[in-house]
């Protein structure tokens, strides 16, 4: 079995290393027939602006919108979760083309600039239990975007707190105003029929549960035709979260 990566910009070796160390051929995507060789695709994160231009060059927009309709797994990071979002918010003026499919809203620089990229430790129920391993993984993000919104068929993989400050004018006293902390959830990962979507980049560490849920949703592997080395066989180096060099999406 072979998976495209979109090769535009951005962290598609990283994507086809971490494919490599399930025993999986990963191939650089950059023009429209390439898709035809390829039963699944990886987009991966970056700057989803500049990816857009490139891919608008390229003229893949088509192809890219023919093969998520065909239903093969498409699996976006970051840049590409927004590229997937049917919305996008918080974009330069004039917009960015998007290749749509997934039901969602999502905010592009939810989480602030490039110096708020953070790590945290992910909570992801669904994955552990369907790839074994802790009950989290460590997730990087990268200015990264998050899902404000999702329609009814979207299925929620995992979401962090985050708190706000809200000034209210609650108190019988003019002019007292009180502050209210409030905490809420923002969805990070979701799937969607044969869409899957992280707002963080698991390509960057060397947990390889993402890559190998991504991995079962292609028919071949369900089928058990695919030599994927099943993720408790490997070397479960994962567990100490070593990270891989980050990349400065520029
Ligand atoms: N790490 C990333 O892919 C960042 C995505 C970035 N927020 C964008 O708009 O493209």
């Amino acid at each position: 079995m072979v998976v495209g990566v979109l090769a535009l910009q951005g962290s598609f070796n990283e994507h086809i290393a971490a494919l490599k160390r399930l025993g999986v051929k990963g191939v650089q995507i950059r023009k429209p027939e390439q898709l035809q060789d390829v039963s699944s695709l990886i987009i991966p994160g970056g700057e989803s602006t500049t990816m857009a231009k490139l891919a608008e060059y390229h003229n893949l927009f088509p192809a890219l919108r023919e093969f998520v309709k065909m239903g093969k797994p498409v699996w976006g990071t970051c840049a590409g979760l927004i590229f997937l979002a049917n919305k996008a918010t918080g974009q330069k003026t004039g917009g960015q083309e998007l290749i749509g499919g997934l039901d969602c809203t999502v905010h592009r620089n939810f989480f602030g600039s490039q110096i708020q990229s953070f790590e945290t430790e992910l909570p992801i129920p669904e994955i552990a239990a369907k790839e074994g391993g802790p009950p989290s993984c460590r997730a990087v993000f990268i200015r990264a975007p998050a899902i404000i919104e999702v329609g009814l068929d979207v299925e929620v993989l995992a979401d962090v707190p985050v708190s706000s400050v809200e000034t209210v004018n609650s108190s019988p006293i003019p002019n007292e105003e009180e502050s209210i902390k409030s905490v809420r959830k923002v969805i990070v990962a979701v799937k969607q029929g044969n869409m899957l979507a992280t707002a963080f980049h698991p390509e960057l560490t060397a947990d390889t549960r993402w890559h190998s849920y991504f991995l079962k949703m292609v028919p071949e592997i369900e089928d058990g035709t695919s030599d994927i080395i099943s993720t408790s066989s490997m070397d479960q180096s994962f567990t100490n979260r070593s990270m891989i060099d980050l990349p400065i999406f520029q």
